[in-house]
């Protein structure tokens, strides 16, 4: 990659739009110059956190659900039999008309998510409740033509990263059961990448095309505006009945099947990078970071044993399971320290010949650039006792900024005023109307009611009055 001749300032973070945008060309995690509204270029860097990123959701998947890859276009016929999901996604669909020169009997669609290409299948492998629980997933890209402002990791009309499982069941509290299921393994997800995040159930206006109910993970983001990083879908036997999937029970009668789906996308990695990031570029978490450890040379006389320290050290720590790298090129250490802050590299190693004649090393955290010497034939232990440190220290720091910003309001004005700062905590009497209006009057919508909290208390809806024991999330959203 060309290297940033001079030095490009990133803008402050409390600038978070510009800052979002500079550091994914300067931190080289996403090109958008792609000639596609909506379609952006990884970097190789980029890739690199996207690999550690999506290890970790395959590890937790890996536990009981089996990966595969469904077919990217879906006839027209199959993509319109689910009537909501239809009316959900008509307006972003894309179609491919043509094969060459030659029109197609039928129109294909590029999936904007899956159920339509995956069920008629499901409907040919679900035979018996033998086959139950049927849990798969694949990682693909989907097509959804975005009419919202699309944004680079944020909203794409070519989502590179969809993570997207299906599960059938042989009842609906099993496929329940299979929703809490996921938002669980989503949150153990996010806590890896040291990003907290609330869940609620998404109120049924905002729920999936076609499903039941919808539960959501939603993360701050520095703006004060959340981003929905994860969604857990009971589809009730809707789609098996749209799709004829049904299983012989024990008694031997044809029973229809009971589903869910979840998905999380790149989002993951947007919330990633904001959330942990500032003014000097990224931080990244050391379990995701594709440079754990960068090693620089302090070079003035004495430098072969400045350079062969370094190089024993590198190798220590590669064989200790630690991603790290030698600066060794000629520029200036100061740019060099820009340069691996700006990647969020989570520790600096310094060597020079005062180090070398203590046999010691200067280790650097990026998250609080606190300095330490350490001794060389110790270096390993350090390191790793570090990294451990970096990432319970950053998700402890999301986890306090998280909670700092979700307030409880009463009113509609203490809801205008602090939903553009963070999370109202609001009550709601439940009823459509209360919630539509609120979210009118407010500019913010309801997330949802958390799900992770049982909150029985005597509230009055801000609304229309009413009393109320239910409390939900509101906020501005991407
Ligand atoms: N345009 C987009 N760009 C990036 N991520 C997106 C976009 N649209 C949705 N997502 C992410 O993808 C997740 C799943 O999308 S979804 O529509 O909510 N759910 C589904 O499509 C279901 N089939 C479960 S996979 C969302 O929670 C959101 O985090
Ligand atoms: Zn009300």
């Amino acid at each position: 990659m060309a290297e940033q001749e001079k030095e490009a300032a990133l803008p402050p973070k409390e600038n978070f739009s510009e800052w979002y945008n500079d550091l994914l060309q300067v931190a080289e995690i996403m090109d958008v110059r792609y000639p596609v509204k909506g379609s952006y270029v990884w970097y190789p860097f980029g890739f690199s956190i996207r690999r550690n990123v999506y290890g970790i959701i395959r590890e937790l998947l890996d536990k009981d659900h089996q990966e595969t890859m469904f077919p990217l276009l879906i006839p027209e016929n199959e993509f319109m039999k689910e009537a909501e999901h239809i009316k959900g996604f008509e307006d972003e669909v894309y179609w491919v008309l043509n094969g060459g020169t030659t029109p197609l009997d039928v129109k294909l669609a590029l999936r904007p998510t899956s159920e339509t290409a995956i069920y008629p299948m499901y409907r040919l492998w679900v035979r018996s409740h033998a086959d139950l629980p049927l849990k798969l997933y694949q990682i693909v890209n989907t097509f959804r033509y975005e009419t919202k402002h699309t944004r680079p990791l944020i909203r794409l009309r070519e989502i590179t990263s969809f993570k997207e499982a299906h599960t059938v069941h042989a009842t609906w509290d099993e496929a329940a059961a299979q929703v809490d299921e996921a938002i669980r393994l989503y949150s153990e997800f996010y806590r890896r990448l040291a990003v907290p995040v609330l869940p609620s159930k998404r109120p049924n206006w905002d729920k999936f095309p076609g499903a039941d109910y919808t539960v959501a993970v939603d993360a701050l983001m520095p703006d004060g505006k959340t981003l929905q990083v994860g969604t857990a879908h009971h589809l009730g036997d809707n789609f098996a009945k749209t799709f004829d999937i049904k299983y012989e029970d024990v008694a031997g009668e044809q029973v229809y099947a009971h589903q869910t789906c979840y998905g999380v996308s790149e989002r993951s990695i947007a919330a990633l990078i904001s959330i942990h990031g500032d003014d000097k570029g990224l931080i990244m978490p050391p379990e995701v970071a594709p440079v754990q450890a960068v090693i620089i040379p302090i070079l003035f006389k004495k430098s072969e044993a400045v350079l062969a320290a370094c190089n024993d050290v590198k190798e220590t720590l590669e064989a200790a399971g630690v991603r790290v790298t030698i600066d060794d090129s000629d520029k200036r250490p100061g740019s060099k320290y820009y340069k691996w802050e700006m990647k969020g590299v989570p520790l600096r190693i310094e060597i020079g010949p005062r180090d070398l004649e203590k046999e010691a090393a200067m280790l650097v955290r990026r998250d609080t650039g606190e300095k330490e010497q350490v001794p060389i034939s110790s270096i390993a232990n350090e390191v790793i006792e570090r990294f451990a440190v970096i990432q319970f220290s950053l998700l402890e720091n999301a986890k306090e900024n998280l909670k700092a910003r979700i307030f409880d309001c009463n009113t509609v004005e203490e809801i205008k005023e602090k939903v553009s700062e963070g999370i109202a905590h609001v009550p709601w009497c439940g009823e459509e109307k209360c919630g539509l209006e609120m979210d009118e009057e407010v500019g913010a919508g309801i997330l949802g009611i958390p799900t992770d909290q049982d909150d029985e208390g005597n509230y009055k809806c801000p609304m229309c009055g009413k009393d109320t024991s239910i409390r939900v999330y509101v906020a501005k959203t991407y």
